[in-house]
């Protein structure tokens, strides 16, 4: 074994489900993986922890410090954090045009984007993101950068170069200059990142990103449908996000977002689109036919969605679900405050926000979701989402965790007399958890915090 970790650690089992590992050995072999997990029952339990003692590689977790699996953000716009907190008063549609593409042509500036994305891919860790899927910007070389900046401080990244040809939804500072340009970049981008990669212990992966469907031509979302079958890749999108979005591809299509999707062949299922908010029970079941993930941005969503989305209906129809923070819609890198609001905004959903309303008619009826169902939408759904072996604390699993410390000097939890189970401490870690708890995080076995 490379190291072992000795210490109280929680993952999710179903949905609704966690299993707590009380004071666990986590077993982690040269190539990054669980190999073993062995509770204090277990007979080789002592042995183990003698022999990891002998030879230097215990890693021993602190009383009031829980291991928790490193999180999974589904959806960030890296070049958006340098806009992060700001700008959020304004529909999509304005923001997009007014803030963020402006803010995105600047990464032609490769010592912009290098500023930026050391600092951002810095910070997600520090906050226990371990696996990000990001959305670069049109820019090969920017985009470059941010995986190999992945690469280099050991963040597990699946990286889209953004794809957006289409002149009439896009300005002429901030576009591709055709399909054929759009294409051939996007092949460039994923022999480079694919090199790259070979030298990464965790992973750096490209990823096929039309930014939506209204800013990209039939020709390039064709295009890119062949693509990402040729190689076999991730595809990221928006998808049905906001009444303006999701009626716009109606309009032009005459059908919804998602089953246009599915005709260029970008509904697979290493496919995670983000939003997904206006999906008819069918388009639903396409995703769930076809694999395809949904990227809750429940922060985001507040501001740009105009609803509500019912994902505790969409999870139990059998549809992957992960969490993303949407960066800079969402204005707050940590997925912890993702997890909050996925709860919050579910609970609104169900009782209604409207009190003119009767209670009776003001709500949508079992569309709460639990921390735990949160959880495990942050976790091991994210992981499944991107059909890697990650989000978990389990045999076979990647090494990907962070250690939250209670105890941490002023952010201690209210932790008393031993009043609380362990359960109850899994609550506590996700409501109130700041940056400054998360002591240590591991991406693949490396220590990265
Ligand atoms: N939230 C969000 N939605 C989009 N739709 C197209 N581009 C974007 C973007 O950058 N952010």
């Amino acid at each position: 074994m490379a190291k072992v970790i000795k210490g109280t650690g929680f993952s999710s089992v179903t949905q609704q489900e966690i299993e707590i590992l009380e004071d666990h050995l986590f077993c982690i072999n040269e190539d990054g993986f669980i190999a073993r997990r062995i509770s204090p029952k277990q007979e080789e339990y002592e042995e183990v922890l003698q022999q990891a003692l002998k030879e230097e590689q215990l890693i021993e977790l602190k009383e009031g410090q829980y291991l928790l699996p490193g999180f999974i953000d589904l959806h960030i716009h890296a070049p958006q954090w340098a806009q992060s907190g700001t700008a959020l008063d304004l529909p999509l549609y304005e923001w997009l045009n007014a803030h963020t593409f402006p803010l995105e042509a600047k990464f032609s500036d490769i010592a912009f984007a290098h500023k930026t994305y050391h600092h951002l891919v810095d910070t997600l860790l520090a906050s226990g993101t371990t696996t990000a899927l990001y959305f670069a910007t049109i820019h090969e070389e920017a985009s470059y950068i941010l995986a190999q900046i992945c690469a280099e401080k050991g963040q597990r990244g699946l990286i889209g170069k953004v794809v957006m040809d289409a002149p009439e939804q896009n300005p002429d500072y901030y576009r591709d200059a055709s399909a054929k340009e759009a294409l051939e970049g996007t092949e460039r981008f994923i022999q480079r990142v694919k090199e790259l990669n070979a030298g990464t212990k965790q992973g750096v992966y490209p990823v096929v990103t039309p930014r939506f469907v209204p800013s990209c031509t039939d020709s390039v979302l064709e295009g890119l449908g062949k693509i990402a079958a040729a190689h076999d890749m991730h595809v990221t999108s928006h998808c049905s996000e906001s009444d303006w979005a999701h009626d716009h591809v109606k309009e032009r299509f005459g059908i919804n977002d998602s089953q246009v999707l599915k005709g260029f062949g970008l509904l697979t299922d290493k496919a995670v689109m983000a939003h997904s908010n206006f999906l008819s029970d069918e388009d639903a079941r396409t995703y769930q036919e076809q694999g395809t993930a949904i990227a809750h941005c429940p922060v985001s969503n507040a501001y740009f969605a105009n609803s509500v989305i019912p994902i505790k209906h969409f999870s139990d129809m059998g549809v992957e679900v992960g969490l993303g923070t949407d960066l800079s819609g969402g204005f707050d890198p940590s997925v912890y405050s993702a997890i909050r609001q996925a709860v919050m905004s579910s609970r609104m959903l169900e009782d209604g926000v409207d009190p003119q309303k009767e209670a009776a008619s003001r709500g949508r009826a079992h569309s709460r979701i639990t921390v735990k169902e949160a959880f495990y939408f942050a976790t091991a759904g994210g992981g499944e989402s991107v059909s890697l072996p990650i989000g978990r604390l389990a045999e076979g699993y990647a090494f990907d965790a962070q250690i939250v410390d209670t105890g941490i000097e002023d952010a201690s939890m209210p932790i008393f007399d031993g009043m609380d189970t362990l359960d109850d401490i899994f609550e506590k870690l996700l409501y109130l958890t700041q940056r400054r708890n998360i002591v240590s995080v591991f991406v693949h076995g490396q220590q990265v915090k």
